[in-house]
């Protein structure tokens, strides 16, 4: 029997619920709907049909962008709480994501360049080299360059002060070498942290939770460089040889960050196994 304001009925035996009662939360208000459909304003005009597919696609990005942050900075910190299996545990949901985010180019693929050029030329001087969230992951994830911040034109002082916390706070890779300097490592020098990582290779059974932890490290670092590749073909196939809208010669410049790595130590450790 209805309420009025909902759905109401027997579900094996137990009365259920459907619908608003009294002016509750709803999925939409819950999850501010309204407000969140209504951030994809487009540049073109008259409007280019794959314009919404370019910035829906953005703002997917930076919001996954944004659960990665929440997730390594939460990871970072339990290492140094010494809560290595939680922090294990929150490396491998980021894996999830950035396996998401390198196949999810295949849809924006599905723009050819010549619906791209159709409003290309209203995006100028804006670029993905602009994502303050993306950079936010590279700071923390280990590779701190504060020269980006001086290059960054635009930026609102919120996200300068974002980007100046990343690169004052400790990184995962800081989180890792603590780890190890508690577990007894000495971690003052780096031909210490390559004995450190070599006892630890060579005794898993002893340092399987610091092994492991290494691994995911190791995994976060190889599926952010296979975004990296990802972006950069599919960029060769939107633009070719072109300029970027950012400033920079384009595909080369991204080709130049393909070799980025956040934890040189670990891959070279492969070298001496
Ligand atoms: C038609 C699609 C795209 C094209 C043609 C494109 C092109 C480019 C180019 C040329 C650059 C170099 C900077 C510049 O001069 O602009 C760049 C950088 C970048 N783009 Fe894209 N991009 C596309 C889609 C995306 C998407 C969907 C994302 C997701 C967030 C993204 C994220 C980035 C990031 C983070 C950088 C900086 C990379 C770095 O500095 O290592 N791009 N892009
Ligand atoms: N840099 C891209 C333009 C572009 O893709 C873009 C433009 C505005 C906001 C985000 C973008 N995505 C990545 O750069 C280009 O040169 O075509």
């Amino acid at each position: 029997m209805s309420t009025g304001d909902g759905v109401a009925g027997q579900w094996g035996g137990v009365d259920v619920h459907f619908g608003e009662e009294g002016g509750r939360l709803t999925y939409g208000s819950y999850l501010r709907l309204a407000e969140l459909l209504d951030q994809q304003r487009l540049e073109s005009d008259p409007p280019a049909h794959d314009e919404l597919l370019f910035i829906t696609i953005h703002q997917v990005y930076e919001l996954w962008f944004k659960q990665v942050l929440h997730e390594l900075t939460a990871s970072r910190d339990a290492m140094l709480a010494g809560e290595h299996w939680l922090a294990e545990h929150l490396l491998r949901r980021v894996h999830t994501i950035e396996r998401v985010l390198t196949q999810q180019v295949d849809i924006l693929e599905t723009m050819t360049p010549q619906d791209f050029g159709e409003f290309r030329h209203r995006l100028s001087p804006a670029s993905g080299f602009q994502s303050v969230q993306f950079r936010e992951i590279e700071f923390l994830s280990g590779a701190k360059d504060p020269s980006f911040v001086r290059r960054f034109r635009g930026l609102t002082e919120i996200e300068k002060d974002r980007l100046r916390r990343r690169l004052e706070e400790p990184t995962l890779w800081d989180a890792y070498l603590d780890v190890l300097g508690k577990s007894g490592f000495d971690t003052d020098s780096e031909d210490a942290i390559r004995d450190a990582l070599r006892k630890v290779a060579g005794d898993r059974s002893h340092y399987a939770a610091i092994w492991e932890l290494a691994e995911a490290l190791v995994q976060h670092d190889e599926l952010a460089a296979a975004w990296r590749a990802r972006h950069v073909v599919m960029v060769e196939r939107m633009i070719g040889t072109k300029p970027g809208t950012g400033g920079s010669s384009g595909a080369n410049y991204l080709r130049s960050r393909l070799d980025l790595r956040y934890y040189p130590l670990l891959w070279n450790l492969r070298s001496n196994l």
